[in-house]
């Protein structure tokens, strides 16, 4: 039996979305959060235990991303200040289809780096190439939410054996890393996949009981070209090809009607909004005010490193705070303490799980540790309010998945950072020739 005992720190649960800071304690037993409260733990308790000096740390639930493409970190920087379209087609794809499983690996490796520590606790990616993805995620530690992505846009063999490929991964992997690898099926778009392929996709989703994952509505060409080749706008589009009758992820939703929004909330449909490479790719910015009001279960993701150009959710969260109220020109929408919901409690419900994103007994011991020992984090006026205004990735001290310690004072346990950059470095280098 392995028994964690944090002394003496500052926490912050999110139980019920609630950002509360408790003084205490917390204990936590192979993996498991077994005590969170302000009482120290009873003798028999702390005997046996590994003490975690609290002090000068806050204490939270790890973050929740609920969309990128880890392998693309190779890109970062790559190709900015494009348009969608042009930015993948011309740029992306083309270099994406260099990829080697060298590369795919060591990209995946540079993401799950970057994203631990920033505090990234489970991370949802979708690629065409995910063993990687998947591999590089059970070595480091990490809980990741994985799906191959198919895009459909050749014959249709071709598109029969992706879904072949994208079956064999969910089942191989689903569960695989003592559970903290889950699957999921994902047609890229509805614009790069014909209806009949999204059709056995849901099928298949059926057939194995797993959720969808897909892009939808970034950008208002991609709408309107919906509605010139199947005269309806992606929602009903989806819906009339059966993709909500399973639980459904869906990337960006940026152009929705008040219509849409409805409906997705009806659904119970998931949306990860990812703010920041929305306004990169210049795709527009989320209803994300009417979608809180409409009670539709929202997200944050950063999408890839090559559109953001990080994987630290700290600013994603930072950026759902302020975008909105720029754009609605009213301070009170997505407050701090929603904000920071985004990125954790809300960000796990998004993703149907039920043992993360807060700090609660019987919850998995997924938890970061922050240090506000630091000029930003004074005076101590609100805590919730510095981590959402004034903190970033930069700040976490350490971080734990599943009880394991994956990061200690900034330094990487699992995972050799030094490696991690010559070989993206490297990859980088070969895939320009
Ligand atoms: C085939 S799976 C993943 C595929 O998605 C592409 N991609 C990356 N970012 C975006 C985005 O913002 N919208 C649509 N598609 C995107 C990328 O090329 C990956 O290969
Ligand atoms: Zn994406």
């Amino acid at each position: 039996m392995s028994r964690l005992w944090i002394k003496e720190g500052s926490f912050i649960t999110m139980a019920s979305h609630q950002p509360e800071v408790l003084r205490g304690h917390m204990v936590v037993e192979d993996g498991v959060i077994q005590y969170i409260g302000e009482n120290e733990p009873a003798a028999s308790v702390q005997e046996q235990a590994v003490i975690i000096n609290g002090q000068g740390l806050l204490f939270m639930p790890g973050l929740v991303n609920t969309h990128g493409h880890a392998p693309m970190s190779l890109l970062r920087g790559f190709s900015d200040d494009q348009k969608l379209q042009v930015w993948l087609q011309e740029k992306m794809w083309p270099m994406e289809a260099k990829y080697s499983e060298a590369d795919t690996k060591a990209g995946s490796d540079l993401a799950i780096a970057e994203m631990l520590l920033s505090g990234t606790t489970t991370f949802v990616d979708m690629y065409d190439r995910m063993e990687q993805v998947a591999q590089a995620s059970i070595d480091a530690g990490i809980r990741a939410f994985l799906a191959r992505g198919m895009i459909g846009l050749g014959s249709v063999e071709e598109q029969v054996s992706k879904l072949e490929d994208a079956v064999a991964f969910a089942k191989q992997w689903n569960g695989a890393g003592e559970g903290r690898i889950q699957t999921m099926l994902a047609p890229h778009a509805p614009y790069t996949c014909p209806p009949a392929f999204i059709e056995r996709i849901v099928q298949a989703a059926h057939d194995l009981d797993l959720p969808l994952h897909t892009h939808m509505s970034e950008t208002s060409a991609e709408v309107q070209q919906n509605v010139d080749d199947y005269g309806k706008r992606p929602v009903d589009h989806l819906e009339e090809l059966g993709f909500f009758t399973r639980p459904a992820l869906l990337a960006h939703a940026v152009h929705l009607t008040d219509d849409e929004i409805a409906k997705l909330a009806q659904l119970d449909a998931s949306i990860s909004h990812n703010p920041i490479s929305n306004l990169k790719l210049a795709s527009g910015v989320a209803r994300v005010p009417e979608l809180l009001r409409a009670g539709v279960k929202l997200s944050l993701g950063t999408d890839s490193a090559a559109s953001n150009n990080n994987l630290d959710l700290f600013q994603e969260i930072r950026a759902a705070a302020l975008l909105h109220k720029g754009v609605s020109g009213d301070p009170t929408v997505v407050p701090a303490h929603t904000a920071l919901a985004l990125g954790t409690s809300m960000g796990a419900q998004a993703i149907w799980h039920n043992h993360i994103g807060t700090l609660e007994t019987g919850k998995a011991a997924d938890f970061i540790a922050i240090n506000i020992d630091q000029p930003h984090f004074f005076p101590r006026t609100d805590l919730v309010s510095h981590l959402v205004y004034a903190a970033n990735g930069r700040d976490v001290e350490h971080v734990w998945v599943a009880g394991k310690q994956l990061v200690k004072h900034r330094q990487l346990l699992t995972m050799d950072e030094e490696k991690i950059r010559s070989e993206a470095q490297a990859s980088f280098e070969r895939l320009l020739t």
